[in-house]
């Protein structure tokens, strides 16, 4: 079993360019079923989910491509429209293959996807919303076949701002007969990635990046090239490690509108954060000060940072809040920071931390990916050794964390 053995203490410093982002590559990577022709899609992170996802395009007949980090998919030869549910299994945007696969095809057959466990994550609004468009819905034995000899533009609105839902029904859409109204949708950077590589395709799409988006009906897709937009979770999570260790580091290639709420609170720990155009420097200030975060839809402070954040509040003078209010059940990695010495109490979606002197190292395992990078980032600022197992989470989404942290001056291995 693969571990990070990482020994805490050092301050990161130095430069970092951040790659492309996993949750805009996936569902952009789906989207390409629905293409008349060739799509490149470039800056792509090599990640599990990627490969996974590589996999599925393959499996419905695809002609895939991988040189570093450009994919190319020629859509064309796919004959199949049954998402094999080993692969459906492995992540959740699998989920993703629904709407184009029923928007190109008229048929799609899903098992429930899998993913990260920090809540029961239901499909309910994706499903609902192809009901509306259109779409027959059946379930049965694990699986989900939607049907439809066409869909018809209609309005929907979500009971809440779902990342995935409005990236499905944005995409189920594109070949609907006349207007769909997507509203109370979420407003992501991924959202609007995904809509300006349709955009470029020939779909006709208004709005995404607010809460309500329109989607003209058309007839066909060409193929396009496309880069995909920087991991700004991965540039919070790098920034916030930096800042835990009370390092200075700049991030190069990164979009800093996407990062608003995470540089707010890093400031308001008393970390200094310059900005300038698509560059962010972060330099441990004097002080370290509680903060407290609630996790809300873009743009909020996104639920992806918050157990990062967690890591970082471990040791600041003073009693912070995280309230979590995305999903009901991520707070797994909150065991292991105890175990490394933290300070933190949970009564439900809520956690007081209280600060500590210091992290202590130990041996601690990552059930979530997100809850992974946290531990590592204690492991940084921890006294001794930590070693972090479960490392297939962290895989998913961080691609080669362990290198990246070595360049920047920590002492991280990765061992068998
Ligand atoms: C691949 C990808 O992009 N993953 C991101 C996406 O996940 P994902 O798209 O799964 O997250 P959603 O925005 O859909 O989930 C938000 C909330 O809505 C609920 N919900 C969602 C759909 C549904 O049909 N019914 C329902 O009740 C979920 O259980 C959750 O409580 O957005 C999350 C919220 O920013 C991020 O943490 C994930 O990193
Ligand atoms: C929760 C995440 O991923 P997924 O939605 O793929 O499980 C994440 O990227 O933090």
């Amino acid at each position: 079993m693969e571990a990070f053995e990482v020994t805490g203490g050092r301050p990161l410093y130095g430069t970092t360019k951040i790659y492309g982002a996993k949750n805009a590559a996936l569902p952009i990577l789906a989207a390409t079923v629905m293409a008349g022709d060739v799509c490149v899609i470039e800056g792509v992170p090599r990640l599990q989910d990627v490969r996974v996802m590589v996999r599925i395009l393959q499996s419905l007949g695809a002609q895939v491509e991988w040189i570093d980090d450009t994919i190319t998919v020629d859509p064309r030869p796919i004959h199949s429209t049954d998402v094999p549910s080993d692969l459906m299994r492995q992540m959740r945007s699998s989920i993703f293959l629904m709407g184009p696969l029923l928007a190109r095809f008229g048929e799609v057959r899903v098992s429930r996807p899998g993913g990260c466990v920090i809540g029961q994550r239901p499909i309910d609004y994706h499903l609902r919303g192809m009901r509306d468009l259109g779409a027959k819905v059946e379930e049965a034995h694990g699986y989900v076949r939607c049907t439809a000899n066409r869909l018809y533009g209609t309005h929907i609105s979500l009971d809440f701002p779902s990342v995935g839902a409005t990236e499905n029904l944005m995409m189920a859409a594109v070949f609907a007969d006349g207007v769909t109204v997507l509203e109370n949708v979420a407003r992501e950077p991924e959202i609007v990635d995904l809509a300006r590589f349709l955009e470029k395709c020939g779909a006709s799409i208004e709005g995404a990046g607010d809460d309500s988006i329109r989607i003209y009906g058309v007839h066909h897709l060409t193929g396009t090239t496309h880069q995909v937009i920087p991991d700004r979770i991965v540039a919070g999570t790098v920034m916030i490690a930096a800042a835990a260790t009370g390092g200075d580091v700049t991030l190069e290639g990164v979009i800093p509108s996407h990062l608003g709420a995470t540089i707010t609170k890093l400031k308001e720990t008393g970390v200094q954060v310059i900005v300038d155009r698509d560059i962010i420097r972060v330099n441990q200030g004097a002080s370290r000060l509680a903060a407290d975060i609630r996790t809300a839809p873009f743009p909020g402070f996104p639920t992806d940072l918050q157990a990062p954040a967690m890591a970082l509040l471990t040791t600041v003078s003073g009693t912070s809040v995280i309230r979590e209010s995305v999903f009901e059940a991520r707070f797994k990695h909150v065991n292991e920071l105890v175990r490394m010495g933290a300070d933190i109490a949970v009564d439900i979606q809520t956690a007081v931390i209280r600060g500590v002197p210091r992290l202590s190292g130990a041996l601690v395992e990552a059930s979530d990916l997100r809850g992974g990078a946290a531990l590592v980032i204690a492991g940084l600022m921890a006294e001794g050794k930590t070693r972090i197992e479960g490392l297939q989470h962290i895989d998913r989404g961080y691609q080669q964390l362990d290198t990246m942290l070595r360049d920047l001056g920590a002492d991280i291995v990765r061992i068998d």
